[in-house]
This record gives structure tokens, C-alpha cells and sequence, in this order.
């Protein structure tokens, strides 16, 4: 890669639960990333790697309620854009509330406008409202999202829904073991979700404490996806599994989730700086 300038642009590599994320900062200089640039620094062997890569733009796009404090934009690591990433928003959230002392954060995605604060756990993002319409996620055609008749891999039944990003539950029974690799691969383009999808494995421990494992849509396995630990929590609630609020065990910690009265899921959990870094970036991008 060629380097514009000396040093390289500056970058935070961050973290929630282990899913991991480069964030740049382009509220003053810009920065506009090709798919392939993005595929490049989200490589573990050759770039710095990461699950999802964030860029922090400024709002252009106050609406009634006033200016956001930045638009977060989001890339998959295969360098596709999307609208939310719940882990993701709780980093720039605690980067917002560390930089302007304020006790509230308003973050805009393509997803809507997402406010946070502290809580007990750590950093609290409200996710907004889940969608269950088919065309919310979308799917291909009309279909009932609480039971979608899929079967793979040994599963079947799962429900789908929207958290401004879609995605696709299997509800596990006892101890059963999955190829969340296999399945989560082969089902995360097929046919019925025309724009992908995440594909969760969810076991219910008691009605407020789930475990999930996820297949992220243009990421892979990842450690944790704040996403889909709020769509668990609904659609199981919404199969009559768990009440409206648990604890989600997922491989790299727990989130705590809540789906409050007013229809909006609240999501609390850990967001870490892992280090502060510079990378080259090829002449135009910004560098
Ligand atoms: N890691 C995320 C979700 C990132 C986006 C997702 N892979 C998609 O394509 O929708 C999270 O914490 O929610």
C-alpha cells in the first residue's frame, strides 16, 4: 500500500466481547474506502484484521431532534456496507462520551439514530424497535417470520427478523451440537434473504439467560454480535422461551438485553480499546 503521508492515518482497534473493529476517525479529514481496501485491512494474516471496520464521519443529516454527534458508518469484513452492528456502536459510543464528558451519545447509522449512556454493564445503547415484516429484513417473498419453514443441517423452524440488520434463528434443543461453520455459511446467502443474512444458534439456559453462537453475514464466525444477542432475546421471547429481559452468554462474553414496554431493545455490555495504531493507505483514500 502507498502512504500519503508519513505516518500513516491514524486508527483505534476496539472491541466488544472479542468482536473486533478498526476505527477510523474522518469527521475532519475524509476518508472513503474501496471494498478491496476494506478487505485488505480486515485480513488477520496480512492486514490488521478485524470483524467489521468503522468509519466516523460527520452528521449531515440533523433531523427534528437535532444533530447526532457523528454518522457511524459500518463495513463487513469482505468490505460490504451494512446498517447496524450493535458491539460496534457501543465502542464509538464510549469514544463519544470519553471525548465530550457528556453522560448521552447520539449516534446516526443506516439504521436510524441510536442513543447512549452508561449502566452498570459498562456501555447501554438503545438498538430502536426489531422489524417483523418480511420486507423489514427483506425476504424474497411473503412469509411468515415467526416459523419460516427452512430446514438444515438437522434444524428447522427458525424465526427471522430485522435489527436494522437481518437476521436468522435457529431455537436449539438440549445439548444438540451444530456446525455453526456449515450451516451458518450455507444459509447465510440463501436464496430467501436476498441481501444475506446473520444466522444465530440459540440454546435457552432459563427464560432470562440465553447462550448464542452466530455466523455474521460478510464476517464469519465472529466471537460475539451485539445484533443478533438482541434479536435472540425477542425471538425468543416472541416463541414464548424467555421473558423480556436476559443475559446473552455468547464465546466472548456476556451482553445483557432488555426489550422495554416502549417496543426498543436495550443493549448494555463491555466496549475496549486494544490498541491506537497508523496504517498506510493507497494514494486517494484519504491517506
Ligand atoms: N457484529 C455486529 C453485526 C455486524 C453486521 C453484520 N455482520 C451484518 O452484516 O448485518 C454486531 O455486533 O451487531
Amino acid at each position: 500500500m502507498t502512504n500519503a503521508s508519513p505516518h500513516g492515518r491514524p486508527f483505534i482497534k476496539m472491541h466488544g466481547l472479542g468482536n473486533d473493529f478498526i476505527v477510523f476517525d474522518a469527521r475532519e479529514i475524509p476518508l472513503a474506502l474501496t471494498d478491496d481496501v476494506v478487505c485488505a485491512l480486515a485480513d488477520r494474516q496480512t492486514g490488521i484484521g478485524c470483524d467489521q471496520l468503522i468509519v466516523l464521519h460527520p452528521d449531515k443529516k440533523p433531523d427534528a431532534g437535532g444533530p447526532a454527534d457523528l454518522f457511524m458508518e459500518i463495513r463487513n469484513a469482505d468490505g460490504s456496507t451494512v446498517a447496524a452492528c450493535g458491539n460496534a456502536t457501543r465502542c464509538v459510543a464510549r469514544l463519544i462520551l470519553e471525548e465530550t464528558g457528556r453522560d448521552r451519545a447520539l449516534i446516526r447509522t443506516r439504521a436510524g439514530l441510536l442513543a447512549a449512556d452508561r449502566d452498570a454493564f459498562g456501555i447501554r445503547v438503545d438498538m430502536g424497535r426489531p422489524g417483523f415484516h418480511w420486507q423489514d429484513l427483506p425476504l424474497s417473498h411473503e412469509m411468515d417470520t415467526l416459523m419460516l419453514d427452512l430446514h438444515e443441517g438437522g434444524l428447522s423452524q427458525p424465526t427471522a427478523l430485522s435489527m436494522g440488520n437481518p437476521h436468522l434463528l435457529f431455537f436449539l434443543e438440549g445439548g444438540l451440537d451444530v456446525d455453526v461453520r456449515a450451516i451458518g455459511s450455507t444459509l447465510e446467502h440463501h436464496p430467501w434473504f436476498p441481501e444475506a443474512v446473520n444466522v444465530s444458534f440459540v440454546r435457552v439456559l432459563a427464560p432470562d439467560h440465553l447462550s448464542v453462537a452466530t455466523w455474521e453475514r460478510g464476517a464469519g464466525l465472529t466471537r460475539a454480535c451485539g445484533t443478533a444477542a438482541c434479536a435472540s432475546l425477542v425471538g425468543a421471547h416472541r416463541r414464548g422461551y424467555a421473558g423480556r429481559a436476559a443475559q446473552i452468554d455468547m464465546s466472548g462474553g456476556a451482553l445483557h438485553i432488555l426489550w422495554d414496554d416502549a417496543d426498543h431493545v436495550l443493549m448494555s455490555g463491555d466496549a475496549e480499546i486494544a490498541f491506537h495504531g497508523r496504517v498506510a493507505l493507497p494514494l486517494g483514500h484519504g491517506a
